[in-house]
């Protein structure tokens, strides 16, 4: 695959790429073109970085960002990812919490049962995140919720725990990473837990004011949290918070649990929505 882009301003960058947005020359097809920062990667980790890709091609859920292929053009390699125009969660949430405003229990849902869609997809697939979070969960305007920034998470996230580890962002990371315990499924249900909390308290559950990298873990390890706002939501979304941020992963649900919970939840609500729109016009 040559490049059969028109490439446009730069969107963002992260520790190892660069990402652009573009339009197929043919069809005018916005993307998402990550351009990869290929020095900063060794030639095992290019090769593991092309079966990645290859990986990604195969899911297909409208809750996961499309990944349509990769080529590599003048020394630089390229990733064409779907494109999410209406920003991403984090943005979502620091934009509440900058305007003093509480998500609805139903948008909670609306785009949490998204998140779990778009994990149970990747779960089935053997695929593991390892790193969801409010900034890798993407938006468009049509209301859509896609996870992104998967796979090659998988490849850094050796190098990226290392980035983190120097702006400190660890504070979705589940407490089996920290010990010999490793990575697994439950561990991408802990940090949907995390996200849940979030969309709830505005901040995330670990990150305490001015704390250093040990206290975070002690906090992680031992599930100290503030409580969510009081009256706001329901038993039902504590509960959710609470087995996803459990300490024993067997104890947490898996993605299919996890996505069948909330989906109800989520037509529950939407449901009390059209009720209340029948009777209100509203
Ligand atoms: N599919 C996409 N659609 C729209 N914007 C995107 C998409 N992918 C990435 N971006 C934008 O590009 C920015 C950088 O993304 P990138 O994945 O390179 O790094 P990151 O995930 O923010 O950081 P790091 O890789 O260091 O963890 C994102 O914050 C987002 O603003």
């Amino acid at each position: 695959m040559t490049c059969n882009y028109k490439i446009s301003e730069k969107i963002g960058e992260g520790a190892f790429s660069e990402v652009f947005y573009a339009e197929h020359n043919a069809s005018n097809f916005p993307v998402a073109l990550k351009k990869l920062k290929i020095e900063s990667l060794s030639e095992d980790e290019m090769k593991s970085c092309l079966n990645e890709i290859l990986l990604l091609q195969k899911v297909n859920c409208e809750n996961v960002i499309c990944c349509f292929g990769g080529f590599k053009e003048s020394n630089n390699y390229y990733i064409s990812l779907e494109y999410a125009d209406a920003g991403d969660l984090e943005g979502l949430i620091t934009m509440n919490r900058q305007n003093g405003r509480l998500f609805s229990e139903r948008s909670i849902w609306f785009y949490f049962h998204q998140i779990c869609a778009g994990v149970k997809e990747l779960h089935a697939k053997r695929i593991l995140h390892r790193d969801l979070k409010p900034a890798n969960i993407f938006l468009t305007s049509k209301g859509k919720a896609k996870i992104g920034d998967l796979g090659l998470s998988r490849i850094f996230s050796l190098k990226t725990q290392f980035a983190k580890s120097i702006v400190g962002t660890e504070y979705y990371l589940a407490p089996e990473r920290n010990s010999q315990g490793g990575y697994h499924f439950k561990s991408d249900i802990w940090s949907l837990g995390c996200i849940l909390y979030e969309l709830c308290a505005l901040r995330s559950p670990f990150n305490g004011e001015q704390q250093n990298a040990y206290a975070l873990f002690k906090r992680i390890e031992t599930c100290q949290f503030p409580p969510i706002p009081a009256n706001c939501y329901s038993r039902q979304l504590k509960y959710f918070i609470s087995s996803c941020l459990t300490v024993k992963p067997a104890n947490r649900p898996n993605a299919e649990q996890a996505h069948l919970a909330a989906s109800l939840m989520n037509k529950k609500f939407e449901t009390l929505r059209l009720q209340y729109k029948k009777q209100f016009g509203k």
